[in-house]
Protein backbone atom coordinates (compact mmCIF):
# COMPACT_ATOMS: atom_id res chain seq x y z
CA UNK A 1 0.00 0.00 0.00
CA UNK A 2 1.43 3.42 -0.65
CA UNK A 3 1.84 5.75 1.93
CA UNK A 4 -0.97 8.65 1.31
CA UNK A 5 0.62 11.85 0.07
CA UNK A 6 1.32 14.42 2.58
CA UNK A 7 -1.16 17.66 1.87
CA UNK A 8 -0.40 21.22 1.08
CA UNK A 9 -1.16 23.69 3.54
CA UNK A 10 -0.28 27.54 1.73
CA UNK A 11 0.27 29.81 5.17
CA UNK A 12 -0.75 33.52 3.58
CA UNK A 13 0.67 35.45 6.28
CA UNK A 14 2.93 37.16 3.89
CA UNK A 15 0.23 38.36 1.77
CA UNK A 16 -1.25 40.06 4.35
CA UNK A 17 1.88 41.33 5.88
CA UNK A 18 2.54 43.02 2.09
CA UNK A 19 -1.08 44.09 2.15
CA UNK A 20 -1.15 45.64 5.41
CA UNK A 21 1.95 48.53 4.54
CA UNK A 22 -0.58 50.45 2.56
CA UNK A 23 -4.88 51.02 3.03
CA UNK A 24 -5.87 49.89 -0.33
CA UNK A 25 -6.55 46.17 0.59
CA UNK A 26 -4.12 44.68 -2.13
CA UNK A 27 -3.24 42.14 -2.43
CA UNK A 28 -5.97 40.19 -1.68
CA UNK A 29 -5.67 37.41 1.33
CA UNK A 30 -9.00 36.23 0.22
CA UNK A 31 -7.89 36.42 -3.64
CA UNK A 32 -4.60 34.34 -3.24
CA UNK A 33 -6.46 31.88 -0.79
CA UNK A 34 -8.70 31.50 -4.03
CA UNK A 35 -6.30 30.60 -6.09
CA UNK A 36 -4.46 28.36 -4.51
CA UNK A 37 -7.37 26.38 -4.01
CA UNK A 38 -8.08 26.56 -7.33
CA UNK A 39 -4.53 25.15 -8.06
CA UNK A 40 -5.03 22.43 -5.82
CA UNK A 41 -3.83 23.33 -2.89
CA UNK A 42 -5.40 21.44 -0.01
CA UNK A 43 -5.98 24.01 2.77
CA UNK A 44 -5.19 27.68 4.06
CA UNK A 45 -2.92 28.08 7.02
CA UNK A 46 -3.22 31.44 8.51
CA UNK A 47 -1.74 33.11 11.92
CA UNK A 48 -3.40 36.15 13.65
CA UNK A 49 -0.94 36.91 16.17
CA UNK A 50 -2.63 39.41 18.61
CA UNK A 51 -0.32 42.14 17.05
CA UNK A 52 -2.15 42.05 13.67
CA UNK A 53 1.22 42.38 11.76
CA UNK A 54 0.25 40.39 9.43
CA UNK A 55 -3.32 38.06 9.32
CA UNK A 56 -5.49 40.66 11.31
CA UNK A 57 -9.23 39.05 12.81
CA UNK A 58 -11.18 40.57 9.95
CA UNK A 59 -9.29 38.17 7.55
CA UNK A 60 -10.20 34.87 8.97
CA UNK A 61 -13.85 34.24 8.46
CA UNK A 62 -13.95 35.56 4.88
CA UNK A 63 -10.46 32.72 4.77
CA UNK A 64 -13.05 29.83 6.26
CA UNK A 65 -15.86 30.84 4.09
CA UNK A 66 -13.97 30.55 0.99
CA UNK A 67 -12.08 26.90 2.09
CA UNK A 68 -16.00 26.01 2.97
CA UNK A 69 -16.97 26.49 -1.07
CA UNK A 70 -13.51 24.24 -1.83
CA UNK A 71 -14.72 20.44 -0.37
CA UNK A 72 -12.03 18.58 0.65
CA UNK A 73 -10.03 21.33 1.78
CA UNK A 74 -8.99 22.47 5.05
CA UNK A 75 -8.89 25.71 6.87
CA UNK A 76 -5.68 25.50 9.65
CA UNK A 77 -5.89 28.63 12.08
CA UNK A 78 -2.46 28.72 14.26
CA UNK A 79 -1.77 30.56 17.29
CA UNK A 80 -1.64 30.49 21.31
CA UNK A 81 -4.48 29.54 22.55
CA UNK A 82 -3.98 31.73 25.66
CA UNK A 83 -3.83 34.98 23.70
CA UNK A 84 -6.39 35.23 20.22
CA UNK A 85 -6.62 32.06 19.28
CA UNK A 86 -9.60 30.90 21.24
CA UNK A 87 -11.68 33.36 19.58
CA UNK A 88 -11.45 32.20 16.21
CA UNK A 89 -11.66 28.51 16.96
CA UNK A 90 -14.87 29.28 18.98
CA UNK A 91 -16.84 31.43 16.02
CA UNK A 92 -15.58 29.51 13.18
CA UNK A 93 -14.49 26.25 14.28
CA UNK A 94 -11.87 25.32 11.79
CA UNK A 95 -10.57 22.26 10.27
CA UNK A 96 -7.43 21.99 12.73
CA UNK A 97 -5.97 24.73 14.81
CA UNK A 98 -2.04 24.65 15.50
CA UNK A 99 -1.23 25.58 19.20
CA UNK A 100 1.53 27.44 18.76
CA UNK A 101 3.67 29.05 22.10
CA UNK A 102 4.34 32.06 20.94
CA UNK A 103 4.68 35.09 23.15
CA UNK A 104 2.59 38.20 21.96
CA UNK A 105 5.65 40.28 20.19
CA UNK A 106 7.68 37.38 19.03
CA UNK A 107 9.64 37.82 16.03
CA UNK A 108 8.33 34.36 14.77
CA UNK A 109 7.68 31.12 15.62
CA UNK A 110 10.82 29.44 16.92
CA UNK A 111 9.47 26.78 19.65
CA UNK A 112 7.40 24.21 20.59
CA UNK A 113 5.16 23.33 23.83
CA UNK A 114 7.26 21.90 26.83
CA UNK A 115 6.39 18.94 28.65
CA UNK A 116 5.55 18.37 31.57
CA UNK A 117 5.42 22.12 32.34
CA UNK A 118 2.77 23.39 29.67
CA UNK A 119 0.73 19.80 30.13
CA UNK A 120 -2.07 21.00 32.88
CA UNK A 121 -2.94 25.02 30.68
CA UNK A 122 -2.70 22.85 27.17
CA UNK A 123 -5.69 20.09 28.25
CA UNK A 124 -8.46 21.99 28.90
CA UNK A 125 -8.04 24.14 26.15
CA UNK A 126 -7.37 21.14 23.67
CA UNK A 127 -10.63 19.58 25.08
CA UNK A 128 -12.69 22.54 24.54
CA UNK A 129 -11.34 22.98 21.16
CA UNK A 130 -11.78 19.00 20.20
CA UNK A 131 -15.27 19.80 21.84
CA UNK A 132 -16.53 21.77 19.05
CA UNK A 133 -15.62 19.28 16.43
CA UNK A 134 -11.57 20.84 15.88
CA UNK A 135 -8.52 18.90 15.05
CA UNK A 136 -5.70 19.93 17.53
CA UNK A 137 -2.14 20.08 16.17
CA UNK A 138 0.43 21.20 18.54
CA UNK A 139 3.44 23.01 17.41
CA UNK A 140 6.44 20.82 18.78
CA UNK A 141 10.46 20.32 18.30
CA UNK A 142 11.09 17.35 16.98
CA UNK A 143 11.61 15.11 20.25
CA UNK A 144 10.55 11.86 19.86
CA UNK A 145 10.41 11.94 23.78
CA UNK A 146 7.96 14.33 24.09
CA UNK A 147 5.23 12.88 21.83
CA UNK A 148 3.61 10.59 24.51
CA UNK A 149 3.06 13.58 26.83
CA UNK A 150 1.77 15.53 23.74
CA UNK A 151 -1.02 12.83 22.96
CA UNK A 152 -1.71 12.42 26.80
CA UNK A 153 -3.15 16.01 26.77
CA UNK A 154 -5.33 15.06 24.12
CA UNK A 155 -3.69 16.18 21.02
CA UNK A 156 -5.18 15.01 17.87
CA UNK A 157 -1.75 15.68 15.40
CA UNK A 158 1.63 17.48 16.36
CA UNK A 159 3.62 19.86 13.95
CA UNK A 160 6.83 19.34 13.65
CA UNK A 161 8.81 22.30 13.86
CA UNK A 162 11.54 22.19 10.88
CA UNK A 163 13.32 25.40 11.67
CA UNK A 164 16.65 23.28 12.08
CA UNK A 165 16.03 20.39 9.52
CA UNK A 166 15.64 23.74 6.83
CA UNK A 167 19.02 25.56 8.77
CA UNK A 168 21.10 22.05 8.47
CA UNK A 169 19.46 21.38 4.59
CA UNK A 170 23.22 21.05 2.55
CA UNK A 171 25.14 21.01 6.32
CA UNK A 172 27.61 18.07 6.91
CA UNK A 173 25.52 16.80 9.93
CA UNK A 174 22.22 16.84 7.74
CA UNK A 175 21.96 13.26 7.97
CA UNK A 176 21.85 13.20 11.09
CA UNK A 177 19.12 16.25 11.71
CA UNK A 178 16.89 14.52 9.40
CA UNK A 179 17.38 10.98 11.72
CA UNK A 180 16.11 12.83 14.65
CA UNK A 181 12.85 14.27 12.76
CA UNK A 182 12.29 10.81 11.54
CA UNK A 183 12.52 9.33 14.93
CA UNK A 184 10.82 12.20 16.54
CA UNK A 185 7.94 11.49 13.81
CA UNK A 186 7.68 7.35 14.19
CA UNK A 187 7.26 8.49 18.10
CA UNK A 188 4.48 10.80 17.06
CA UNK A 189 2.68 7.89 15.34
CA UNK A 190 3.36 5.14 18.08
CA UNK A 191 1.65 7.05 20.69
CA UNK A 192 -1.29 7.34 18.79
CA UNK A 193 -0.61 11.23 17.18
CA UNK A 194 -0.98 11.91 13.27
CA UNK A 195 2.00 14.22 12.11
CA UNK A 196 2.50 17.49 10.05
CA UNK A 197 5.51 19.60 9.75
CA UNK A 198 6.27 23.48 8.89
CA UNK A 199 8.40 26.25 9.43
CA UNK A 200 11.05 27.14 6.87
CA UNK A 201 10.42 24.52 4.65
CA UNK A 202 10.35 25.27 0.55
CA UNK A 203 10.79 23.59 -2.75
CA UNK A 204 14.66 23.11 -2.12
CA UNK A 205 13.99 20.84 0.85
CA UNK A 206 10.62 19.57 0.92
CA UNK A 207 11.07 16.36 -0.96
CA UNK A 208 14.21 15.19 1.09
CA UNK A 209 12.27 16.00 4.17
CA UNK A 210 9.12 13.60 3.12
CA UNK A 211 11.45 11.07 1.67
CA UNK A 212 13.17 10.57 5.23
CA UNK A 213 10.50 11.44 7.87
CA UNK A 214 7.51 9.03 7.84
CA UNK A 215 3.73 9.56 7.75
CA UNK A 216 3.92 13.34 7.33
CA UNK A 217 -0.12 14.33 6.69
CA UNK A 218 0.39 17.75 6.13
CA UNK A 219 2.75 20.34 5.37
CA UNK A 220 1.98 23.94 5.80
CA UNK A 221 4.09 26.39 3.79
CA UNK A 222 4.15 30.31 3.49
CA UNK A 223 7.21 32.36 3.91
CA UNK A 224 9.14 30.75 0.95
CA UNK A 225 6.02 29.88 -0.74
CA UNK A 226 5.25 33.62 -1.22
CA UNK A 227 8.50 34.58 -2.42
CA UNK A 228 8.43 31.62 -5.11
CA UNK A 229 4.83 33.08 -5.91
CA UNK A 230 6.06 36.55 -6.33
CA UNK A 231 8.05 35.35 -9.34
CA UNK A 232 5.70 32.23 -10.72
CA UNK A 233 2.05 33.41 -9.15
CA UNK A 234 0.35 31.31 -6.72
CA UNK A 235 -1.28 28.66 -9.32
CA UNK A 236 2.43 27.92 -10.69
CA UNK A 237 3.94 27.57 -7.33
CA UNK A 238 1.10 25.41 -5.92
CA UNK A 239 1.46 22.96 -8.96
CA UNK A 240 5.36 23.29 -8.45
CA UNK A 241 5.04 22.69 -4.28
CA UNK A 242 2.63 19.40 -4.94
CA UNK A 243 5.55 18.54 -7.54
CA UNK A 244 8.05 18.34 -4.82
CA UNK A 245 5.70 16.53 -2.27
CA UNK A 246 4.78 13.96 -5.43
CA UNK A 247 8.55 13.20 -6.34
CA UNK A 248 9.05 12.13 -2.04
CA UNK A 249 6.23 9.45 -2.99
CA UNK A 250 7.65 8.17 -6.13
C1 LIG B 1 4.03 28.20 13.44
C2 LIG B 1 4.93 28.53 12.32
O1 LIG B 1 6.02 28.05 12.22
C3 LIG B 1 4.45 29.42 11.28
O2 LIG B 1 3.26 28.93 10.81
C4 LIG B 1 4.15 30.81 11.75
O3 LIG B 1 2.89 31.18 11.26
C5 LIG B 1 5.14 31.75 11.19
O4 LIG B 1 4.74 33.02 11.64
P1 LIG B 1 5.21 34.29 10.80
O5 LIG B 1 4.64 34.15 9.41
O6 LIG B 1 4.64 35.44 11.60
O7 LIG B 1 6.73 34.26 10.80
N1 LIG C 1 3.32 26.06 10.42
C1 LIG C 1 4.28 26.54 9.46
C2 LIG C 1 3.62 27.52 8.56
O1 LIG C 1 2.40 27.63 8.55
C3 LIG C 1 4.43 28.36 7.66
O2 LIG C 1 5.73 28.50 8.10
P1 LIG C 1 6.73 29.23 7.07
O3 LIG C 1 6.73 28.41 5.81
O4 LIG C 1 6.20 30.61 6.84
O5 LIG C 1 8.08 29.22 7.76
Amino acid sequence: MTASKTALSVNLNKVALVRNTRHLGIPSVVRAASLCLQAGAHGITVHPRPDGRHIRGDDVPALSELVGHHPGTEFNIEGNPFHNLMEHVRQLRPHQATFVPDSEGQFTSDHGWDFPADAERLRPVIAEARSLGVRVSLFMDPRPDLMAAARAVGADRVELYTETYARAHGAPNRAEVLRGFAQAAQAALDAGLEVNAGHDLNRDNLTDFLRAVPGVQEVSIGHAFVADALELGYAATVKAYLACIDAAYR
